[in-house]
């Protein structure tokens, strides 16, 4: 498995699940690649998170540090997991470069930027995995948001990476059904999650309660091991959501301004200058 996930000094995390028994082939020990981190906090905090992954059960656990910003670093570590491992199973594609919660203020060149972190650089994993994933007939797994279905205020940048995953992954599901690819992709949308980035961004404009990152966690991965197309999490506010996007998209649009504090948005000064 090799989930991308960040450690603080941006890591990329590759993890192997114990095989059910000494009997069973290298093959079917789960090899799945997650996700990455700050490289400042990375160094101290990366050796705990593998250490961790260890008591609870993975049969190997490692680290790549360095920015999802490059997709020769994407590239990187998926190599890094073929050359640990020498296959792969599931692929969680689930980092994010910071953003802001605010305005649009112009700045093109941060758009850009989280373009390439966001989207670019699962586009480049996926298809340095492929090959890998063929042989396993395994699964990838792609970490998106309601902003990916539904726009929002204040998310402009990161709601365009969202909607270009949805995109790219539903016309390459198509493509893997016509080619009879077995090789399953999985969309999470997600509602607000409880994570710390999220409620510092977020919790003084949004009232509603964040759903609990553990248990996200873990739907994340049962969604990808029994090959759901979407994972709607948490159901209570996604599914409604995206039904209403589709009966009634303007009532859908006042109410997701009306349940924002937008007197509470300190407005960001315009960007200099417009990235080229
Ligand atoms: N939390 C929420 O409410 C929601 C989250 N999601 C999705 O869930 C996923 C995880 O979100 P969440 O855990 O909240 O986000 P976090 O900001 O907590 O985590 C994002 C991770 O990506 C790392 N990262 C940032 N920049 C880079 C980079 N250039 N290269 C490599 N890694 C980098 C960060 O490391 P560092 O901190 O060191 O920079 C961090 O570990 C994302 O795909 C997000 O879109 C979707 C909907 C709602
Ligand atoms: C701005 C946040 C990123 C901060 C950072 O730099 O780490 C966003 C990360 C996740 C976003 C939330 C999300 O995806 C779910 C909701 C989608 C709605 O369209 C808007 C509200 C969200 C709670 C959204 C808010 C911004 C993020 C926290």
């Amino acid at each position: 498995m090799l989930t991308t996930q960040h450690f603080s000094t941006h890591s990329i995390q590759l993890l192997q699940r114990k095989r059910p028994s000494e009997d069973s082939p290298p093959s079917k020990g789960r090899r799945v690649v997650s996700h990455p981190q700050h490289p400042g906090q990375c160094l101290s905090h990366c050796p705990q998170v593998v250490e961790k992954c260890l008591d609870l059960g993975a049969a190997s656990a490692r680290y790549v540090s360095g920015s999802m910003e490059s997709t020769a670093f994407a590239e990187e570590v998926v190599k890094e997991a073929e050359n640990t491992w020498g296959g792969l199973d599931m692929l969680i594609l689930n980092h994010i470069g910071h953003s802001f919660f605010d305005f649009f203020n112009g700045d093109v060149d941060h758009v850009r930027k989280l373009m390439e972190t966001n989207f670019l650089s699962y586009v480049a994993m996926t298809t340095s995995a492929l090959p890998m994933l063929k042989e396993s007939e395994g699964s990838i797994v792609v970490v998106s948001s309601v902003s990916g279905k539904v726009a929002s205020p204040f998310t402009a940048p990161y709601s365009a990476t969202k909607f270009a995953l949805e995109g790219f992954y539903s016309s390459l599901r198509h493509e893997f059904i016509i080619e009879n690819v077995n090789v399953s992709i999985t969309l999470c949308i997600l509602g607000y999650i409880n994570t710390e980035s999220a409620v510092r961004a977020v919790s003084h404009v949004i009232n509603e309660t964040p759903a609990p990152k553990e248990e996200c966690a873990l739907e994340i991965i049962r969604s990808g091991a029994l090959r759901q197309r979407e994972l709607h999490y948490p159901a209570r506010t996604v599914t409604p959501t995206l039904l209403l996007r589709d009966l009634a998209p303007e009532f859908l649009d006042g109410l997701i301004r009306s349940n924002f504090r937008v007197e509470n948005i300190k407005k960001a000064p315009a960007a200099q200058g417009s990235g080229h």
